[in-house]
């Protein structure tokens, strides 16, 4: 990772996105045409966690959201988010593969982009799902891998290597660890390296979560985020910005450009919670609530006749 050290990030602000301007949805867009997006995760444990995932994904302009889950928690899910469907998975798809299998093929058929591993907490659970999505990856316009679906990328890498770049891995530094099957500590001691070398080995976007997010391409373009506010190292936060990043891709964003602007939004909204209810103790659900304004802002601050406005706001 040592080559990557000297590598400055490009900061992650409103004059950067001005650059990459994300998909317009037209006025007269329907459900169908403005993003499907499917997330698959959650567990046990963590039954509600994609239900902020769908949420972040609705919020984020997606037309269309459904949430493949674990059978137990599918009807609680699907009565968290009420605009959303929801695919009942077998728990154990290990035992039950053929049944899970011909599930997921459906359900990511039917999707833009697709979320995996919000959530889930068993490796086996993710290691199928993700094979499953990948599997179909070229029908997709994007992949999110995210938590338990990032702890077994070196078994795809075959599949993400066939690629265009239009996978998005978010791991925090935990994951990314387990992604380079090396100690926390080394990720600690070179966050920038680390990103890159992932995406490089991957052939993905990676998108290093902490309080600077770090995201890297295969090629090795380095940009950060350090916006954010402390509160968002909280439970859940982390599933609310693959979601953001989930139907940005499903409006036909890049890999790139809707993790730098999922980034962007995701930290922002942390700062109007700080503002509106303090520097740590919102939820990761309050969140929810300031992604549209915050990305229809920016776009409108964005359009190519406002860009000289944006500079002078920013500055
Ligand atoms: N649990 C909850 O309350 C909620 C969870 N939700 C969702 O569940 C999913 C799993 O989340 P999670 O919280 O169960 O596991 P998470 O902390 O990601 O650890 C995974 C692994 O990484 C490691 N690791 C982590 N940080 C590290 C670091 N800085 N440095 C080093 N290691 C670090 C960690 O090691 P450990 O801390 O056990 O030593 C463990 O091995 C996720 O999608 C989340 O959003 C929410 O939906 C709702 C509330
Ligand atoms: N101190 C901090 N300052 C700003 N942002 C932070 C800080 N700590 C964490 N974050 C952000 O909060 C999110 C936490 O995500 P994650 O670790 O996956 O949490 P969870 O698994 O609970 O959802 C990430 O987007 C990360 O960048």
């Amino acid at each position: 990772m040592a080559d990557a050290r000297d590598a400055t990030p490009q900061r992650i602000d409103l004059d950067l996105l001005a650059q990459r301007p994300l998909p317009e949805i037209a006025q007269a867009a329907d459900k169908n045409s403005r993003g499907r997006v499917c997330v698959l995760g959650g567990s046990a444990q963590v039954p509600g966690g994609v239900a902020l995932t769908a949420e972040a994904a609705l919020r984020a302009g997606a037309g269309k959201v459904r949430i493949g889950t674990i059978a137990p928690a599918a009807v609680t899910v699907g009565c968290l988010v009420p605009e959303a469907a929801v695919l009942a998975l077998p728990i154990s798809p290990a035992g039950e593969i053929a049944t899970t299998v011909a599930l997921l093929e459906e359900a990511v058929r039917a999707a833009d982009a697709v979320v995996v591993g919000p959530a889930m907490s068993c490796g086996e659970h993710g290691a199928i799902l993700a094979r499953q999505t990948l599997a179909l990856v070229t029908a997709l316009q994007g992949i999110v891998l995210d938590a338990a679906a990032l702890l077994c990328l070196e078994c795809h890498r075959e599949h993400l290597a066939a690629t265009p770049g239009h996978v998005v891995l978010t791991p925090h530094i935990g994951e990314m660890a387990a992604m380079l099957a090396c100690k926390a500590s080394v990720i600690e001691a070179d966050r920038p390296g680390a990103v890159r070398h992932a995406a490089k080995r991957f052939n993905a976007v990676a998108v290093l979560k902490g309080p600077t997010t770090f995201i890297a391409t295969p090629k090795g373009h380095l940009f950060a985020y350090n916006g954010g506010s402390a509160g968002l190292a909280t439970g859940g936060s982390g599933d609310v910005l693959a979601g953001i990043i989930g139907a940005l891709l499903a409006r036909g964003a890049t890999g790139l450009d809707a993790a730098l602007w999922g980034a962007w939004v995701h930290g922002e909204a942390g700062r109007r919670c700080s503002a509106a209810v303090g520097p740590i103790g919102y939820l990761a659900r309050e969140l929810l609530g300031f992604i549209p304004r915050l990305l229809h802002s920016a776009q409108q601050l964005l359009a190519p006749d406002r860009r000289e406005a944006s500079r002078s706001h920013t500055r």
